[in-house]
């Protein structure tokens, strides 16, 4: 399982690569759960990865937007991101998610075939009135998407395994799995819960709260960081 930390300026990402982290995931809490940061702060945490980590870069938590999105991807492709994750939050059904996701890859690939784009749903999608993640895999699949994730939409300390069964987790990532894609699984995912994620294996988790100390308006840490590392292996 890799490690996705989400830094929201060259510091953290500082600390998060010292610590280990194997994805620095560049992302602005202040405008939402995937909210979009500056292209110059994507570049300064590209210029901090120099190449030894992949840089991951959240576009925002969109409403059905898809030039604004396929705009923004391209953005974030741009300014240095590896994976380009867009969070389909007012995105109320399959056939919303394909028009949003459909261009958004073709913008990210057309730019750079390597370019992986990451289409995230939202755990607590009952909260939201988003897409069920369990509807996502399919049609993030035939858009021609790379990863699919599941995080939460309300930042309010309620995590993921609060809205998904153990078992609905692992069929979220059986699904992404028998379509070709890698899966990432977050949503104030703490400590505690590596045991279950070890368990259904996602290729990926993310975090920031964890990583910052309970708080995720805090700092990350490096310390943090390499303690989970080493929990995970
Ligand atoms: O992509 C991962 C998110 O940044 C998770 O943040 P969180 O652990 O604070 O929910």
């Amino acid at each position: 399982m890799r490690l996705l930390v989400s830094p929201i300026n060259a510091v953290e990402a500082e600390a998060a690569m010292a610590g280990g982290a194997d994805i620095l995931d560049v992302k602005n809490p202040r405008e939402g759960s995937l909210g979009a940061n500056f292209p110059w702060v994507i570049r300064s945490v590209a210029e901090v990865a120099a190449g030894r980590v992949p840089v991951s870069a959240t576009i925002g938590d969109f409403d059905f937007k898809p030039g604004t999105a396929s705009l923004a991807a391209l953005g974030a492709a741009f300014s240095g991101a590896d994976y380009i994750k867009v969070g389909l939050l007012k995105i109320r059904d399959r056939d919303e998610a394909a028009e949003m996701l459909r261009p958004l890859v073709r913008s990210v690939k057309e730019f750079d075939a390597n370019k992986r784009l990451v289409a995230a749903a939202y755990s607590d999608a009952s909260r939201v009135g988003s897409i069920s993640p369990m509807d996502l895999p399919e049609v993030a699949a035939e858009c021609g998407a790379d990863v699919v994730m599941v995080d939460t939409a309300i930042k309010d300390g309620r995590t993921t395994f609060e809205f998904m069964t153990e078992s609905e987790i692992s069929d979220f990532i059986a699904l992404g799995h028998d379509l070709g894609m890698e899966v990432a699984i977050a949503g104030t995912i703490k400590f505690g819960d590596l045991a279950l994620l070890k368990r259904v294996g996602p290729e990926i988790i993310g975090v920031r709260g964890a990583v910052c100390g309970g708080d995720r308006a805090g700092e990350i840490k490096e310390e943090l960081v390499r303690r989970m590392k080493a929990d995970l292996s």
